[in-house]
């Protein structure tokens, strides 16, 4: 069964349509990645799958069990655990701090009065545990304002892993990144656990290409084609998006 099945979801703002019947679905332990030019309606179809925007007709599923319109906070406790392309730090915090916050709100802790003590060290092993995997644990005292843009993006992901999610949705990890910045978090997305299914959009072709299992390609909200990497590179119709004209290759 698919970790994450959207069906032929629509969505439209006004009269613009951004999605168009789209559908796909994400396997278990698979990378699948999402790629279109811009407005293609990548970060809407994020929206729409997470709940932050109301869908207008379809239906998704995660592991079978319907989803469509359910609250993001009861996403994150069947499974569903996302980025944002800006992201959502808690900048005067260290990262210690943050990866501790986000552990709290996963397990939904109340620190009620006879149980605060324990749960407080489970909680703190717990964020060793996860620092420890990880090279940002050297920077654990550190206030989040003061970690460069590529760490900051990196600590996000981790914290979407605290949940110890089923399917994991990363909306452009690498965006604004250098290049060494994103080699790196290329290298980071590679290394987390089949466990996790990964959904990811994802702009530089390099990144795309060295992480996919799958990829889906949306265009003017509708899906062109999802297939292997070998099967997109060699389409007739993404080519002539992506590589025909002079156009850049963007996602
Ligand atoms: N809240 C909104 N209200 C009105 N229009 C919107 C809204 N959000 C997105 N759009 C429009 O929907 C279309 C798809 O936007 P979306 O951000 O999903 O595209 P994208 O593929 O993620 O683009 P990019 O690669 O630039 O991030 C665009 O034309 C955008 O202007």
């Amino acid at each position: 069964m698919s970790i994450l099945k959207v069906e032929n979801i629509n969505k439209s703002f006004k009269t613009l349509q951004v999605l168009q019947n789209v559908s796909l679905e994400v396997q278990p332990g698979e990378r699948h990645v999402i790629i279109g030019p811009n407005g293609a309606g990548k970060t809407t179809l994020f929206n729409c799958i997470t709940n932050v925007l109301p869908i207008d007709s379809g239906k998704i599923f995660l592991e079978g069990q319907e989803i469509s319109n359910m609250p993001s906070s009861k996403l994150v406790h069947l499974g569903m655990s996302r980025t944002f392309q800006k992201n959502n730090l808690f900048g005067n915090l260290t990262v210690e701090e943050n990866l501790h916050l986000a552990l709290t709100a996963t397990k939904r802790y109340r620190y009620q009065m006879f149980h605060a003590l324990t749960k407080h060290i489970d909680l703190k092993k717990e964020t060793d545990e996860i620092l420890a995997q990880w090279e940002i644990s050297t920077r654990r005292n550190v206030k989040v304002n003061n970690l460069s843009y590529g760490e900051q993006r990196l600590l996000e992901i981790l914290l979407a892993m605290a949940s110890k999610p089923k399917i994991l949705l990363l909306d452009e990890p690498t965006s604004g990144m250098s290049p060494a910045e994103t080699a790196q978090t290329a290298e980071m997305i590679q290394k987390l656990p089949r466990t996790v299914s990964i959904l990811i959009i994802e702009h530089d072709m390099d990144v795309v290409f060295s992480i996919a299992d799958r990829i889906t390609v949306l265009h003017h909200g509708e899906v062109i084609l999802s297939g292997t990497p070998e099967e997109v590179r060699n389409n007739e119709e993404v080519r002539k998006i992506y590589f025909g004209g002079g156009a850049k290759a963007h996602a």
